[in-house]
């Protein structure tokens, strides 16, 4: 895909080809200030040294309107699951030694993520692509994002994240972060008692805090006004639950872009961890790179108004637009119990396999080594993207 897209529930902007890229945060936001670009967008790796894949676009649109997805959508090419990094029961051992070091000290707060790799057919179109998640998350932020001529390599990065970052107006920020996740149940009854339950776990509200008190802590400089409530609310996705606490800023100086606010403060412990350079450290010490899963998404104008977006619930499809590679992860923090760590993967992957029309089987039990391939019977799956 040429360029940029992100569709909102009130906002889609799509832009294509590129006067210029920048794979520095500093150097795009300097060219910003300098009056040198109009509009920055694109995606921030993971790995805040890592940089990313921002662009000054030749074109773009800004539609006051949602993405349309009208009509009968094509279908997406057939897929499968051919791979699992690592394997259900390496997670939950990985996630189980992270508790460990969690109870030595040594951390307080981890995100413990995993992959699957699907492959398709034929190629995947990604804005066909980025419909179906429109269409099966209608108030997600959804993504499309062309990370050619990357260092990192050639891809495009799709995702319907419900997280945002930071959106700046004028001189307003407005956050919405997420952490502390429960699954939606089928039965209403069901279905609310895992809402109440959440609100209620004092577990979920300590993994939420860290989020909180990193955001508190890093946006308390640069704003003369932030609003934090004292106790998050509930968000859904018609797959999950998730503790959200809306948080509002007036920024002290007007020079403070969206995207200065964006790379201020990634990446938070809803995808990384406490404190941030030791998670750092382990996340990459136990996954490796995670190249753009967990990092932002979005666009900064020269006034300095722009959107940021959490790029969780998200895949990087392959440069043959064939393979795909989808990401989920969830906070590890005292009192985790690696199954429903597992499950919680499971249940996020459903967002983008869901859209794939592909299940993944909750294969815990099967005892597959890490990175084993998946054998035909194992793709036999339940779908897990839809309420039980
Ligand atoms: C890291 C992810 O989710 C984050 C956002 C919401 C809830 C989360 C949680 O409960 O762990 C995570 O912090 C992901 O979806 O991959």
């Amino acid at each position: 895909m040429d360029g940029f897209l992100l569709a909102r529930t009130d906002q889609v902007v799509r832009t294509t080809g590129a006067r210029e890229r920048f794979t520095e945060v500093d150097a795009a936001a300097a060219s910003l200030r300098a009056g040198r670009v109009p509009l920055i967008v694109g995606a921030l790796a993971f790995d805040p040294s890592r940089g990313g894949v921002l662009t000054a676009p030749e074109s773009a649109t800004f539609t006051p309107v949602r993405w349309q997805t009208d009509g009968t959508l094509a279908e997406l090419p057939p897929s499968r699951i051919i791979r699992e990094n690592p394997s259900p029961a390496a997670h939950m051992t990985r996630v189980a030694r992270l508790i460990g070091s969690i109870d030595a000290g040594r951390i307080s707060k981890v995100v413990a993520a995993r992959s699957v790799t699907v492959e398709a057919d034929t190629p995947i179109d990604p804005e066909l692509l980025v419909s179906h998640l429109v269409r099966r998350h209608p108030n997600a932020n959804v993504f499309a994002v062309d990370l050619d001529d990357s260092v990192l390599g050639s891809s495009t990065l799709i995702g319907a994240s419900p997280e945002v970052l930071v959106s700046r107006h004028g001189n307003a920020v407005r956050l919405r972060p997420l952490a502390g996740t429960a699954p939606r149940r089928k039965d209403p009854i069901a279905d609310r008692a895992e809402a109440d339950g959440l609100l209620s776990s004092t577990k979920n509200q300590h993994e939420h805090s860290f989020v909180i008190d990193w955001i508190r802590e890093r946006l308390g400089p640069v704003c003369a006004e932030l609003t934090i409530p004292d106790r998050p609310i509930l968000l859904s996705t018609p797959e999950v639950w998730h503790l959200e606490t809306p948080i509002h800023g007036v920024l002290r100086e007007n020079a403070t872009t969206a995207l200065d606010v964006a790379a201020l403060l990634h990446p938070t412990p809803a995808v990384c961890g406490t404190p941030t350079d030791v998670a750092l450290a382990t996340i990459a010490d136990v996954e490796g790179d995670r190249r753009f899963y967990g990092g932002a998404v979005g666009w900064c104008n020269a006034d300095g108004d722009g959107d940021w977006i959490v790029a969780i619930r998200c895949a990087e499809l392959a440069g043959d637009s064939r393979t795909l590679e989808a990401y989920a992860g969830g906070g590890i923090v005292a009192g985790s119990d690696p199954q429903s760590e597992l499950d919680e993967t499971t249940t996020k992957l459903g967002t983008l396999l869901g859209a794939l029309g592909v299940r993944l089987e909750d294969t815990s039990k099967a005892g597959a080594a890490e990175g084993d391939t998946l054998t035909e019977a194992m793709q036999e799956r339940r779908n897990v993207g839809e309420p039980r």
